[in-house]
């Protein structure tokens, strides 16, 4: 059975539901996996810095428990949001990622940026108050672009230090103030591989929990220009054949579906659907 999940400011005075908590250590799970009976949850030892009501799993109130630190609770482990994205349950990722969405700008903003004093949450409403200067925070979202750049069958694919050894992907970087996505797009494909793209297509977006991005996916034909790569940032970048491609992210990923899609559709094959 699917389940359906939908988000919402729930008041946490309010007893019952379910819960998960997330430590520094990543989000507790058990056997039965990441979301426990929240009144059994709030009876353990935990060291709670905040608690937030974050939605409905059909039907039923959803809480997040945010910890100082983790603890030991016999039959549970602790695991980080990456390792829970590479499994099955879909659902529970997306309610992971937007808890640990929320619960790392809440722990980010329990002092006014503006004159220090220590904020409130909001009754009903997804915000941190400031009583002194009455500003408002609400969750921070990075809009960031990703692109598949391509030349007839040649798609561009390039590989950060940062990724596991082999795996070549897309070109990607965050929005700056006073940019267009597509400015943004242009910028980073010069930086990151000094070449110039044409024929900017607007493809699907997908919030990528790690911590606040929301990405918006591209495809773009190869304009002009050699390949340069960016100093420290990318480590290669190549011209890949649609039949002949490199170690690709994980399938969950836009990167992913931008590259699948191309190569579907240069292949005449059945086109993938991008993942929530
Ligand atoms: N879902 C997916 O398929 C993929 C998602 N991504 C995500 O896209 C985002 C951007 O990709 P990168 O190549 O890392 O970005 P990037 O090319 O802009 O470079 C990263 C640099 O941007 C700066 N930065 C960090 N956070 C920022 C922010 N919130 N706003 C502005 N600048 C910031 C830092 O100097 C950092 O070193 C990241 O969150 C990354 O995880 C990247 C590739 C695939
Ligand atoms: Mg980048
Ligand atoms: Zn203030």
């Amino acid at each position: 059975m699917i389940s359906r999940w939908t988000t919402a400011v729930l008041d946490t005075d309010l007893p019952g539901g379910w819960a998960v908590a997330r430590s520094p250590e990543g989000f507790l799970y058990d056997d039965n996996g990441a979301l426990f009976p929240r009144d059994w949850l709030k009876r353990q030892d935990l060291s709670i810095l905040a608690e937030h009501g974050i939605g409905h799993l059909d039907g039923e109130p959803v809480y997040l428990l945010e910890l100082h630190s983790a603890l030991d609770i016999p039959g549970c482990n602790w695991k980080g949001l990456r390792a829970f994205m590479l499994e099955d349950d879909h659902t529970l990722f997306k309610v992971l990622g937007y808890a640990a969405q929320i619960g790392t700008w809440a722990r980010e903003h329990r002092f006014c940026g503006s004159c220090g004093q220590r904020m409130s949450q909001v009754p009903r409403e997804r915000a941190m108050y400031c009583d002194a200067c009455e500003l408002r925070h609400y969750p921070r979202i990075s809009p960031s672009m990703i692109v598949l750049i391509t030349r007839g069958d040649e798609v561009l694919l390039a590989r950060s230090p940062r990724f596991v050894t082999g795996v070549y992907s897309t070109l990607a970087g965050f929005a700056e103030p006073g940019e267009s996505a597509e400015d943004c797009l242009v910028r980073e494909v010069r930086e990151e591989v000094s070449i110039e793209v044409k024929n900017i297509q607007y493809v699907g977006s997908q919030c990528w929990p790690f911590p606040h991005s929301m990405m918006l996916g591209f495809h773009a034909e190869y304009a002009s220009g050699d390949i340069v790569p960016q100093e420290d940032e990318i480590e290669d970048a190549q011209w890949f054949n649609v039949r002949d491609l490199p170690p690709l992210p994980a399938s969950r990923s836009i990167a992913r579906y931008l590259i699948d899609l191309y190569v579907a559709r240069r292949l005449g094959h059945a086109e993938p659907v991008l993942p929530g």
